[in-house]
């Protein structure tokens, strides 16, 4: 029987959501399109009657924008929002700021799929000659984690996103989830991509098909001990999510030549 109730949402668009690039510790704003997701995802949740308790956000701007979007059109701005480090996305090393689809022209597809889907593939380092290496380590935001900023990962892969996710979840989200709480957790792809495969138990190799699109919330209804009692539900308009699914699974294709 279902006794909790947990929603993972990846923020709305981002501003290089919409050029294909990868994004990942870069702190990019939800585009005009994205501000949208988020107050559709909001109304969304108000119409079919959903009061959150609290909800937590990575410290990366689109996340915490996506969840303010979302209580102001439920009408439920009170409620309190908690950040870590810990919920952002995942660190994609030197391929930050990357054109997906250049990446796919120069690599190969494949090579692309890997780096983006691949469970334990780390791809490589950011390191100081990168573009938005300073801008990402000397963002004051860094020096608030609950680890120093020398020891903030590089370079992760999903299974690391997981070891540095879960011990955030088990300490401080599972808490208030046990209390009775409806807790929305607005993060990223692959910040609730690590966390569906923790608790839906999926294995290495099919967590690669699994893909979130922006804006859409994702419902989980868990027993006593947390574990799932139904299939996740992607909620809204089921056409449309697939088509936002597909255009997230297309953006690591290479472009047609002309
Ligand atoms: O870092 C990014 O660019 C995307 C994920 O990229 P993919 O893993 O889908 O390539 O993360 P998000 O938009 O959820 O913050």
């Amino acid at each position: 029987m279902s006794k909790y109730k947990l929603f993972l949402l990846r923020h709305g668009e981002g501003n290089w959501n919409k050029e294909n690039r990868f994004c990942s510790w870069v702190d990019q704003k939800l585009s005009e399109a994205g501000v949208k997701e988020a107050q559709d995802c909001g109304r969304l949740l108000k119409e079919q009657g959903y009061k959150f308790d609290i909800v937590f956000t990575s410290i990366l701007s689109r996340s915490i924008q996506t969840a303010w979007l979302v209580l102001e059109a439920m009408g439920q701005e009170w409620v309190p929002v908690v950040k870590s480090w810990r919920l952002n996305e995942r660190h994609y090393g030197s391929l930050i700021g990357l054109n997906r689809a250049e990446m796919a022209q120069k690599h190969g597809e494949e090579k692309v799929k890997l780096w983006r889907r691949g469970y334990d593939i780390t791809p490589p380092p950011i390191d100081e000659s990168h573009p938005y290496f300073l801008e990402i380590y000397n963002d004051r935001r860094y020096t608030t984690c609950d680890v120093s900023k020398e020891n903030l990962p590089r370079a992760e892969s999903l299974k690391e996103v997981l070891d540095r996710l879960l011990p955030y979840w088990e300490s401080t989200v599972v808490p208030e989830i046990r209390k009775g709480r409806t807790v929305l957790i607005s993060a990223h792809g692959n910040s609730c991509r690590a966390l569906l495969k923790h608790l839906e138990g999926i294995s290495d190799e099919d967590i690669a098909g699994v893909t979130l699109p922006t804006g859409i919330p994702v419902l989980l209804e868990m027993d006593e001990n947390l574990k799932p009692v139904k299939p996740r539900q992607l909620l809204g308009d089921q056409a449309k999510i697939q088509a936002a699914i597909k255009k997230v699974e297309d953006q690591g294709k290479a472009l047609p030549s002309t």
